[in-house]
């Protein structure tokens, strides 16, 4: 490995890089090859606290700037992003495996989109002012919450840390972040250039470690609001800390989601959204639309281009532009998803295409398509966060919409077809947070995203947003000598 992986130190914390070799060890694997590219180390309770406390003494200064000054280091950090693209996307695709040709369009400038998107609308946070009888009034102020803690998951490191940081930052509040213990180095960039952009010491501050590091910052009287990006059992454990504090929270959780193709659907379009739906970084996104259910009258046409269009996939070292599927993230996400592949063939699903392991280094799998699968099979039921795709057939559309909405899950849905009307009854049938016609898995800084049911709560991105990293004040101002009973 050529390039430099290893940080300056594990921690940042108060606008510097901060080391405290007491805490355990944590390796860094680049899952394209199994090497170990970097060694960090756990924050220990001491660290985690001094990471709170540089976060609490900074929140009220930062507040206290104008939205215009606020979003105007976002936007900085934003430029500073994309003149880096190239070098954070090569850090990207070594922390994940992800294909660099995806890494350069989809992380580190879906990063800089948010503090620019955020960056941009910080001067206008403001609140309202309501007349009321006699001349009084009330107005309302928007205030940030306090200090806030992020914690991600593995698939998207810089996303996620500036899907969290651009909104919570703009709106006055200052951030804890803690990176999957998997994918621990792109959070650390988005620390440096943050301060390189102006931000004060303790803004934003990143701490490592794994769920306990998590469940610290979680339950600490400083915090006022908790966003996670992870698992539904993750969240439920984290949603129910965070409740115990009454402490605001948002969590972006897992997903079974449907993709559901009409026969009057452009049959290419139809396929493209179904290799994009389940495919892209090796199928390890969670709003992937993993149950496929084709129209039957196209069912096996569409199997057949899909598995055609498969065989133009390129798997291999995701630092070859060429590649469009590299690595699973770590050897164990890798047995998991092989797990699924077993089962779906053991209760009778017909593998299609893919489904081996590679052999050579690295952690890598052929893109999986399953035809012939049915509602109660396992891999139709449970996330399977990698590239395996199940094929559903139906006759009507009122059967394909309960058949969609039949998951504890509810984050994204998509349907193809060329019946505008029929398009847009299925999208408001569905039971879902982010939907989709005649394309999937497009995630603008613009459009708010989150899951309902078991998928999550709350909104990241868009102005929706603002609404969760901010609370209302409202202020009564009377205009007459105040009155009494007695
Ligand atoms: N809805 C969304 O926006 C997205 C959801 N995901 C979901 O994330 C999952 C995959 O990511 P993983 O990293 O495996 O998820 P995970 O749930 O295992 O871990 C997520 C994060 O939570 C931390 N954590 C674990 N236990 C904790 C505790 N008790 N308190 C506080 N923090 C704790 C972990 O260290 C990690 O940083 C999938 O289920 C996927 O669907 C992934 C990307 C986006």
């Amino acid at each position: 490995m050529t390039y430099p992986t290893q940080p300056t130190a594990s921690h940042y914390i108060n606008g510097a890089y901060v080391e405290d070799a007491s805490g355990t060890p944590l390796s860094v694997i680049y899952p394209a090859t199994g090497a170990e590219i970097a060694q960090l180390h756990e924050a220990t309770p001491d660290l985690v606290d001094s990471a709170l406390a540089a976060a609490h003494r900074a929140q009220p200064a930062w507040a206290a700037m104008s939205g215009t000054e606020r979003g105007r280091i976002l936007r900085r950090a934003a430029d500073i992003i994309r003149e880096r693209n190239h070098d954070l996307s090569v850090l990207e695709t070594c922390d994940t495996g992800k294909p660099l040709s995806e890494t350069l369009v989809a992380d580190a400038t879906s990063a800089a989109d948010a503090l620019e998107y955020f960056g941009g609308i910080a001067a206008s946070i403001a609140g309202e002012h309501i007349q009321l009888p006699e001349g009084d009034f009330v107005y309302t102020r928007r205030e940030a919450l306090g200090v806030c803690v992020g914690i991600g998951a593995w698939n998207y490191p810089t996303q996620i840390a500036a899907w969290k940081a651009a909104p919570a930052l703009a709106c006055g509040n200052t951030m804890v972040f803690k990176p999957s213990e998997t994918t621990p180095l792109c959070a650390l960039k988005l620390a440096e250039i943050l301060t390189e952009a102006g931000a004060p010491a303790g803004v934003f501050n990143v701490v490592q470690g794994k769920g306990a590091v998590g469940a610290q910052l979680v339950g600490d009287a400083r915090v006022a609001k908790v966003s996670l990006t992870g698992s539904v059992p993750t969240g439920a454990r984290v949603y129910a800390a965070a409740a115990a504090g009454l402490k605001h929270a948002t969590m972006e959780l897992g997903g079974k989601s449907p993709l559901v193709i009409f026969d009057d659907a452009d049959l290419e379009s139809a396929v493209s959204g179904a290799i994009n739906a389940n495919f892209y970084s090796t199928g390890q996104v969670c709003s992937n639309g993993t149950r496929v259910f084709v129209q039957k009258g196209i069912k096996d046409v569409f199997v057949k281009r899909l598995a055609e269009r498969l065989q133009g996939a390129v798997i291999g070292d995701p630092m070859q532009m060429e590649t469009t599927i590299g690595s699973m993230v770590s050897e164990r996400q890798l047995e998991i998803v092989l797990g699924y592949i077993e089962k779906g063939k053991a209760e009778g699903a017909r593998l299609v295409a893919g489904g081996k392991r590679l052999n050579r280094d690295g952690f890598y799998i052929e893109p999986a398509v399953f035809a012939d699968v049915t509602d109660d099979m396992t891999i139709a039921r449970e996330e399977i966060f990698g590239p395996v795709m199940s094929v559903l057939d139906f006759e009507t559309e009122e059967e394909a919409l309960t058949r969609a909405n039949a998951t504890e899950f509810g984050l994204a849905a998509g349907v193809f077809t060329r019946d505008i009307t029929r398009a847009h009854r299925m999208v408001a049938g569905f039971e879902a947070g982010s939907c989709y016609i005649n394309t999937y898995n497009l995630t603008p800084v613009e459009a708010p995203f989150g899951g309902s049911k078991m998928s999550g709560v709350g909104r990241e991105n868009g102005s929706a947003a603002i609404a969760h990293w901010s609370e209302i004040k409202s202020v009564y101002v009377a205009m007459t000598p105040c009155e009494a009973a007695f």
